[in-house]
């Protein structure tokens, strides 16, 4: 048996922060010693942190990375250990993301990346260049301050593999292993046995089962011992590193760290036999003909042993069930956690939410709850890091610190009702205040809540729906939750600006039920949207003075991803915040995850906010018309998410998406009827795609967010007529209805011509609420 113990860790770094970086390597190393491992891997870049970006391009951030590393290998925190630390270098002209490899206080080797991240949130590109010689390690000159103290001139760098006297080694940096030709094939092929993947790799929900396929893939046929490290937390940007370092073994899961976690360093540790390594690749006919005539690869040869013989001392990890997140708990975990990372570290003191008691901004609620819980929880750990951050931010004095989450969140958390005579307990003010005064009874402005009037025979009124008054859920949330909640009614503002307006232009606009205009209709919606803006903003800096609190609070935005690819919001309206844990997160998942919340957060005031009906509320309710979202829009959120997929994800323009749809929804729609769908939607997409370019910065967590400023990348100004793309459509309509012609007459056999008519019948195809 070769009996070896490893190393592997989640840390919460902050791109720039090099103190903090530091620090958790270094506590990250200790610990791991004292588990008793011989290699300890790090995330990739994990000394300046992933998300530098530009800051990549300044030699100081290089500087400050050999700075950092120097104080690592003068030490002894390398003593006996391989310690994989990642790294930007620079080399001649070029700029190389790297994975430099350390043991007993030298550089042994320098790892540059080869295939670099350049897709979606990633453009590593713009700062890196990929490594390219793969044939050979080339000698790297130290920088003279690393040389002088670590008394090595030069070291080997490029490709290759470490051979120690009883294994090989190797890295392998977080995109390689997502290429077609992954080097961990050929470097198995040469002998080597364990892998250490360095990753920056962000959350993005239900995208953990790829990855762990991939080191599952990775080790099963052709054996092996694969390290995965990777960041966790925000470290200054949309993106939240959701952890789950691992080891695998011949295919199998024998240590699994967390997803979502407020540590800052979390080191998971399994104890392995290279020996079931070297038995499995020794069973596998065509793994030894494949390695008999293998391109052989590079080494350095470090003259140590690092394994164990058989010994009762050593137990050896079991493979694990693997933990799995449901999308719902991702929801609350991830941007839970990423709202922590960001509040610790603004130096804010809490956040305010508008909440409305609709599904979104309640579901942003929710998420603040969940964080407030895990405060908690983490507290109750022994976690001294969180502790310390929560007695600042709650201000806690005299030796206290949260015990409660509910009371935490009374000190960190403003929800603020902005009400206007559209919101519907206004409607119910309205109604029950007609029927009070057609019976004579005097009435003021008829009372807070429905019970102030329950002494009064209602007669017919009984029967309505009191559950549907949003005022009452976004309270009862808030007490659920904690929060220090504020009700508030903007009648008086929005009336004073039209005021003004009417002195300054002769003329008051009127909502469309009244009589106006389109133009005026939406002035009037946009005057409340926006008012509540500033009244976010306002509350947000000077509520902490009034509650002789210390710092401002951060405003939370809650529009979510549909919205934002629709543009069905006003522009600058109170989806405009500081930050959004939800803008990429789409509302069928949100209503999932209110659902979830009810129960597993215990806000059970969630599961009525989510049966209710989405609106915005910003038009007059009559009896004949009542404003909903899906209405509004022209369609659904189920269908936008089928859009959102199509656009994004499948990479359709109108004409794709028409053909794909019209298998997907054939025998429910006909030709006609999927184009005009799909037309409305690219007309209001590109109407509103300006809007993208100003929205809130937002957790990102969908791979169909048309988040403008790093993931999405597209024009803003259109032809919204789309003239050329459509006339194709409708080319394409007349075609498929001259085959409907030839005889078919029923929607059912109109539905499969249609399908024989784009060629082929997708199976499942039918409803155009079956999304993707
Ligand atoms: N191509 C372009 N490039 C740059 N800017 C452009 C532009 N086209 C218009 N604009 C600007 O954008 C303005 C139009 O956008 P905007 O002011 O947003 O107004 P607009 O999109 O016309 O109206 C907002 C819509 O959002 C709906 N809504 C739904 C739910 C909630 C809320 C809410 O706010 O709570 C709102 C509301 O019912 C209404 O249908 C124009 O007046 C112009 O200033
Ligand atoms: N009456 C209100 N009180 C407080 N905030 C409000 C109110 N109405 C709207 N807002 C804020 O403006 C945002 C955008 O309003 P909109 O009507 O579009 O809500 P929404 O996106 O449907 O979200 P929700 O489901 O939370 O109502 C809301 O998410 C909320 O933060
Ligand atoms: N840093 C990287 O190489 C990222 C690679 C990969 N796309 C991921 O998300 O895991």
């Amino acid at each position: 048996m070769r009996l070896l113990k490893v190393a592997t860790c989640n840390l919460n770094q902050w791109a720039m922060d090099f103190d903090c970086n530091l620090n958790n390597i270094k506590e990250s190393i200790t610990q791991a010693k004292q588990a008793g491992a011989v290699i300890r891997l790090g995330p990739e870049l994990e000394i300046t942190g992933y998300g530098c970006e530009d800051h990549f391009l300044e030699l100081d951030t290089i500087n400050h990375g050999w700075e950092c590393l120097k104080e690592i290998l003068v030490g002894d925190w390398t003593d006996g250990i391989l310690c994989s630390v990642g790294m930007p270098v620079i080399k001649g002209s070029e700029r190389y993301n790297c994975q430099v490899l350390c043991f007993n206080r030298k550089i042994i080797m320098i790892r540059p990346k080869m295939w670099l991240a350049n897709d979606g949130n990633y453009r590593e590109l713009r700062w890196f260049t990929a490594w390219k010689h793969k044939d050979q390690l080339v000698d790297f000159q130290l920088p003279s301050e690393i040389a002088e103290a670590v008394l090595q001139q030069s070291v080997p760098f490029g490709y290759g593999y470490l051979r120690f006297l009883d294994t090989a080694v190797a890295a392998e940096v977080c995109e390689e292993l997502f290429t077609p030709i992954p080097p961990h094939a050929e470097l198995a092929l040469n002998g080597v046995e364990v892998f250490m993947n360095a990753s920056g790799s962000h959350h993005q929900l239900r995208k953990l089962d790829v990855r762990l396929r991939a080191f599952i893939g990775a080790t099963h046929t052709r054996g092996g011992v694969y390290m995965y490290s990777n960041q966790q937390g925000c470290d200054g940007g949309r993106l939240y590193y959701d952890g789950c370092s691992c080891v695998v073994v011949n295919g199998e899961v024998v240590a699994q760290g967390s997803q979502f976690s407020l540590r800052d360093i979390e080191v998971v540790t399994a104890q392995v036999d290279l020996d079931a390594v070297a038995s499995l690749r020794g069973s596998i006919s065509s793994f030894q003909e494949q390695a008999s005539y293998k391109n052989t690869i590079s080494s350095v040869l470090v003259p140590y042993k690092l394994c164990q013989p058989f010994n009762m001392q050593m137990s050896l990890s079991s493979p694990l069930k693997i933990n799995y997140h449901s999308p719902e708990e991702e929801i609350a975990f991830g941007p839970g956690c990423w709202l922590w990372d960001y509040l610790r570290r603004s130096g804010a003191s809490g956040f305010l939410l508008p909440l409305s008691g609709g599904a979104d901004s309640s579901s942003v609620a929710a998420i603040v709850g969940c964080m407030c819980q895990l405060v908690v929880k983490e507290i109750e750990n022994g976690d001294e890091q969180v502790k310390a951050d929560a007695i600042r931010i709650g201000n806690y004095t005299d030796g206290q610190f949260p015990t409660d989450s509910k009371e935490f969140a009374k000190r960190i958390f403003y929800t603020v009702f902005m009400g206007s005579e559209n919101s519907i307990w206004y409607k119910h003010q309205i109604f029950h205040a007609c029927l009070l005064s057609k019976r004579g009874c005097q009435v003021e402005r008829c009372g807070e809540s429905p019970k102030r009037i329950a002494g009064f025979d209602l007669g017919g009124i009984s029967d309505i729906d009191y559950s549907k008054d949003t005022k009452k859920r976004a309270k009862d949330l808030a007490d659920e939750i904690g929060s220090w909640h504020l009700d508030v009614s903007i009648d008086g503002v929005v009336s004073a600006l039209l005021t003004l307006f009417q002195t300054l232009t002769g003329k008051r606009p009127r909502y469309k039920v009244d009589g106006g205009s389109n133009i005026e209709n939406l002035g009037l919606q946009n005057i409340q949207a926006r008012i509540r803006m500033v009244l976010a903003f306002m509350l947000a800096s000077l509520l902490p003075w009034v509650h002789n609190k210390p710092g401002f609070y951060l405003v939370l935005g809650s529009s979510n991803v549909d919205e934002g690819l629709r543009g069905y919001l006003t522009k600058y309206d109170c989806s405009s915040a500081d930050i959004n844990p939800i803008g990429s997160i789409s509302k069928q998942d949100l209503r999932a995850f209110l659902r979830w919340a009810a129960v597993h957060l215990g806000y059970s005031s969630l599961a009525e906010i989510e049966a209710a009906p989405p609106t915005a509320e910003l038009e007059p309710i009559r009896s004949n018309y009542s404003q909903l979202d899906e209405v509004d829009m022209g369609m659904t959120y189920e269908e936008l998410s089928v859009y959102g997929r199509l656009r994004k994800i499948f990479r359709c323009g109108p004409v794709s998406m028409f053909k794909n749809l019209c298998y997907r929804w054939g025998s429910r729609l006909s030709p006609l009827e999927v184009a005009d769908k799909v037309k409305h939607f690219f007309k209001y997409y590109s109407i509103n795609r300006h809007k993208m370019t100003v929205m809130t910065p937002s957790y990102h967590a969908e791979s169909y967010s048309p988040e403008d400023n790093r993931f999405d990348l597209r024009q803003f100004l259109y032809n919204a007529r789309w003239p050329y793309q459509f006339s194709k459509i409708d080319e394409l309509v007349k075609e498929l209805d001259g085959e409907v012609a030839f005889g078919e007459t029923s929607d059912q056999d109109r539905s499969r011509a249609n399908g024989v008519g784009m060629g082929v019948v997708a199976a499942g195809s039918g409803d155009p609420k079956s999304g993707l």
